[in-house]
């Protein structure tokens, strides 16, 4: 099935209710679990990603299937690793290609039974858990996924001699352990990051409510439509300015995008200055997740972008980069890699787009949507989006956007 967006040349103006944030959704349900179901959350993503990770903790069955969910797959294993009881931990094809033995590595070291049911370092996994913590501290490279540090760091605090990680390499997607340790505060748990160690004592988490914040990475497909349509004047409800989410710097790239962001206590406002940069550097090792949108407006535009930081796109829901290369040709662009920088070089739009594969990622999808601010678009399997943000089309449509599925 594909959906043709139908090129959309009004005016953008309007209010939408974003999706709320599975990166927050997910750990605070992991830290619910841990605190014994304590904690009262509101405003929970209904995004495929959190729903599945709701239900896994719930059923608490034999086998976790994670699906394609990267976070739902590394917080469940650390939960089992201190929970589990010989418990199968799996997903999709691509989630059994997608690299876990870094926190496999940690979690054996600490104690827990892990057995590759597979692949080395890949799932599925059979594992049981901790019985006499051996270490306390452990060494791990911050380079692959922030995703291995902020699922060891929910389970430190239940550890009974606790947690130190030592960091040995720099630091990719650094504002997700920001996120992880901030959460982990506000139910009462205390950490200390120093240098290139993060320590955790051994402590309970505390009740208390939540209110997740609405998706930033979600916004940015807004911000994207923005840039990109007529006098946009465009209201996101449920975006804080004092966001724990990185993606939140989608408001400063898009500055040069000729978009500004106004808050007030309902959302943030999205309002077009039309002062667009010809060439922009952007380093996407703090929120690789809005490279592929940003690399689209830029195409759309014709702005080059010089991008650095993105090696962690290789291990995503595809290899993202080879994903962009692809299909920003349909745009009449490039994508070139060179050693660790990357270009990003606007060519001559075409006059009709050829439909835009998306590769199982629903990224692919939701970045070249807003393409249809400037000519019809037809997105392949649209039905990806579920996995952050299953209300996407329908909240395309909710601005006047018209989707026929052909
Ligand atoms: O912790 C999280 O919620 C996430 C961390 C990031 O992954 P990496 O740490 O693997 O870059 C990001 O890409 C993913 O969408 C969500
Ligand atoms: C990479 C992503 O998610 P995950 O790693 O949790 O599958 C994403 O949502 O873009």
């Amino acid at each position: 099935m594909k959906y043709l967006v139908k090129k959309f040349d009004q005016h953008l103006h309007g209010t939408v209710q974003l999706t709320s944030s599975k990166s927050e959704s997910n750990r605070a349900l992991l830290i619910n679990a841990l605190s014994g179901n304590q904690l009262q959350l509101h405003n929970l993503s209904a995004a495929r990603d959190t729903q599945t990770m709701e239900r896994l903790l719930k059923e608490s069955g034999e086998v976790w299937d994670v699906l394609d969910a990267g976070t739902t797959m590394r917080f469940c294993t650390a939960f089992l690793a201190i929970k589990g009881s010989g418990q199968t931990i799996t997903g999709t094809p691509r989630m059994c290609q997608r690299p876990i033995g870094v926190l496999v590595g940690a979690l054996r070291k600490l104690g827990a039974t892990i057995e590759y049911l597979g692949e080395d370092g890949y799932p599925p996994l059979k594992i049981s858990g901790i019985k006499d913590q051996q270490t306390s501290l452990i060494e791990i490279p911050g380079n692959i996924s922030s995703q291995f540090i902020s699922a060891l760091l929910m389970i430190g605090p239940s550890l009974p001699d606790g947690l130190t990680l030592r960091l040995t390499t720099e630091v990719f997607s650094k504002p997700y352990i920001e996120m992880t340790l901030d959460l982990m505060r506000r139910f009462g748990v205390e950490s200390l990051w120093e240098g290139n160690e993060i320590k955790i004592a051994p402590q309970a988490y505390s009740s208390g409510a939540y209110t997740i914040e609405s998706d930033w990475s979600g916004a940015s497909y807004w911000y994207s439509l923005a840039a990109l349509g007529m006098n946009s004047e465009l209201t996101l409800l449920g975006l804080r300015s004092e966001s724990l989410q990185g993606d939140q710097e989608i408001a400063t790239i898009m500055e040069k995008l000729g978009i500004k962001t106004t808050y007030d206590n309902k959302g943030a406002t999205l309002t077009q200055t039309g002062e667009v940069a010809g060439e922009i550097e952007i380093n996407f090792k703090t929120c690789p997740d809005l490279a592929q949108t940003v690399m689209v407006t830029a195409a759309a535009k014709g702005v080059t972008l010089k991008m650095t930081g993105l090696e962690s796109l290789r291990i995503k829901e595809t290899d993202r980069i080879a994903a962009m290369q692809n299909e920003l040709r349909k745009l009449g662009a490039s994508l070139i890699e060179e050693g660790s920088t990357w270009t990003m070089i606007p060519g001559t739009l075409p006059v009709t787009v050829e439909t835009i594969d998306t590769y199982d990622d629903h990224r692919m999808a939701m970045a070249f949507a807003p393409y249809c601010a400037i000519n019809d678009i037809t997105i392949d399997d649209p039905s990806v989006v579920q996995k952050s943000y299953p209300d996407f089309w329908k909240d395309f449509q909710s601005v006047g956007i018209v989707i026929e599925q052909i």
